[in-house]
């Protein structure tokens, strides 16, 4: 035989179809272990690996391809020296190289302990990889099943260089996001450490092409990533694929809705909330989050911490949502929703992933930070002017104020009243025209109400124009040098001022 295609996949599929296609263009098959035994069982004709090198796999298949004989047949470039060295070795001319590697990524996602992951890690098939990857002038290398049709599309002599070295790019791209989930597997298992790494992977698979980015002119994409659970195992019942704002501001309302633990609807437009409610059921829940801006919601994006009922899903429908995602739907409520052919329904657990990190580009790099936990500090919540209080009695209002004012953008303030958003000022570069905005949209309903703010006040003038609205207590981090101002305003009016020693900027 005067050229071979070496073969050795952990996944079998449609690899004998391939192997007999690779035979019909007279290119004989060289194979490892299973791979053999599997093409043989298939009635194909193929030489072992083993029976080529002389030297049997070892070491419960951890060496199995690791020899000069297989390498010089996939590294050799036609010139003469490396044709003299080739055959001086007696390799075999290889002109394909297919391979799979072990599925680390489904061991991971199943949740693996380490001991088995380890074994996951594929040495050899990596190393075949890149080896035909970087001799793509002369092999093609192939490394995925969903790439077979392609491969037979047409004999292996007519594939062009710049195919095959497409096929290198997608090798090495796939041997690339296969090290870094292994990479990324071994950070875990360091556990959290006080610096970030050095050098920093990202690794994502593409979970589907989103029609446009932020505009119709932008190419868009979403890439699921291994570690962290939330929209790519969730489970969409109804409408069109989300599109890249619908998942930008789903993952703000989701990850509101999912802070609070009592039962809450928080509706989201632009990445910011623009009604947020708890009460005692999601239906309560939601009626504050609408009511707190029944204009805003329109055409929004709404997530609610529970299950949805039929009736809550026929509230749901009197107005046009975008998206509605729920920790879970009854049967009714979907039939419900269904009447409703435009709107996204979208089921999925409302857990923050553990530990993890928000990447944002900038141009020439990107950022990394840990991504922001908000619960209201109440231990370290202190008190530092105004009248004793019952914090019991605001805990409801606080609690609701602190976690929605962390996903206003800065500058924010948050007003609450009765388990719901009365008022919400965001974006603004100046905090005293985000209080005015939000005391503004709060009216009445500001008196006795929590008011919030996600940074410090720089002056006295946030707690004088509380004070106009007869805001009921008020909770900032502290810090400023003019705190004494804000302490003073708090004093003179009989308000119950908290600092909570911790900011939730959100940019
Ligand atoms: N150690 C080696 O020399 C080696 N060479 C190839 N493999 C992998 O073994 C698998 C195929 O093995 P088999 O043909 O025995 O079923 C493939 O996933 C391939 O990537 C190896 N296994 C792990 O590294």
């Amino acid at each position: 035989m005067d050229q071979w295609a070496l073969l050795s996949v952990s996944d079998k599929t449609g690899i004998v179809e391939l192997a007999q296609g690779f035979v019909d263009q007279g290119i004989g098959l060289l194979a490892s272990g299973g791979t053999y035994q599997y093409l043989r069982d298939h009635g194909l004709t193929v030489k072992s690996l083993e029976d080529l090198t002389g030297f049997t796999e070892i070491l419960g298949g951890r060496v199995k391809t690791l020899h000069p004989r297989i390498y010089a047949g996939i590294l050799s470039r036609e010139t003469r020296d490396d044709v003299n060295d080739r055959q001086k070795v007696d390799a075999p001319h290889v002109v394909a190289v297919v391979v799979n590697l072990y599925p680390f990524e489904a061991f991971l996602n199943q949740g693996a302990d380490q001991a088995t992951l380890i074994e996951k890690i594929d040495i050899g098939g990596v190393a075949l990889i890149r080896a035909a990857a970087k001799n793509f002038q002369h092999v093609a290398v192939v490394v995925d099943p969903s790439q077979y049709a392609t491969v037979l599309a047409k004999p292996l002599h007519a594939v062009t260089v710049e195919e095959r070295r497409r096929w290198a790019y997608q090798a090495f791209n796939h041997v690339a996001y296969y090290d870094a989930l292994i990479a990324q597997s071994f950070g875990d298992w360091e556990g959290h450490q006080a610096e970030l790494p050095e050098l920093y992977v990202v690794a994502g698979r593409k979970s589907g092409m989103l029609r446009y980015g932020e505009n119709p002119h932008q190419r868009a994409g979403f890439y699921a990533q291994t570690r962290d659970v939330g929209f790519q195992s969730a489970k969409l019942h109804q409408g069109k694929a989300l599109s890249y704002n619908n998942l930008a501001d789903a993952d703000t309302a989701w990850r509101l809705a999912a802070t609070l633990t009592a039962p809450a609807a928080v509706a989201v437009k632009h990445q910011t909330p623009c009604g947020a409610g708890v009460g005692q059921s999601l239906a309560e829940a939601y009626e504050k989050a609408y009511q707190a801006d029944p204009v805003s919601i329109f055409g929004g994006i709404v997530a609610l911490n529970g299950i949805v009922d039929a009736p809550l899903a026929n509230r749901l429908t009197e107005i046009f949502l975008e998206v509605i995602i729920a920790e879970g739907f009854t049967d009714e409520a979907l039939k419900v929703l269904s009447a409703k052919k435009n709107v996204r329904v979208l089921e999925m657990p409302f857990v923050l992933p553990e530990q993890s990190e928000e990447i944002r580009t900038v141009t020439g790099g990107f950022l990394v930070q840990e991504r922001d936990r908000i619960t209201v500090p109440w231990q370290s919540l202190k008190q530092v002017a105004g009248p004793a209080v019952s914090l019991a009695e605001y805990e409801q209002d606080i609690t609701l104020a602190w976690a929605t004012v962390g996903f206003v953008k800065s500058n924010a303030i948050v007003v609450v009243n009765a388990g719901m958003t009365v008022g919400i000022g965001g974006g603004q570069t100046n905090r005293i025209d985000a209080a005015r905005q939000a005391l503004a949209q709060a009216g009445d309903k500001a008196h006795g109400a929590v008011l919030a703010s996600d940074a410090f006040f720089p002056f006295g003038d946030v707690m004088e124009e509380a004070a106009k609205h007869r805001i009921g207590l008020v909770i900032q981090p502290g810090g400023s040098v003019r705190d004494n101002e804000s302490i003073d305003a708090a004093n003179a009016h009989g308000i119950p001022l908290f600092f909570t020693g911790e900011r939730h900027f959100r940019h």
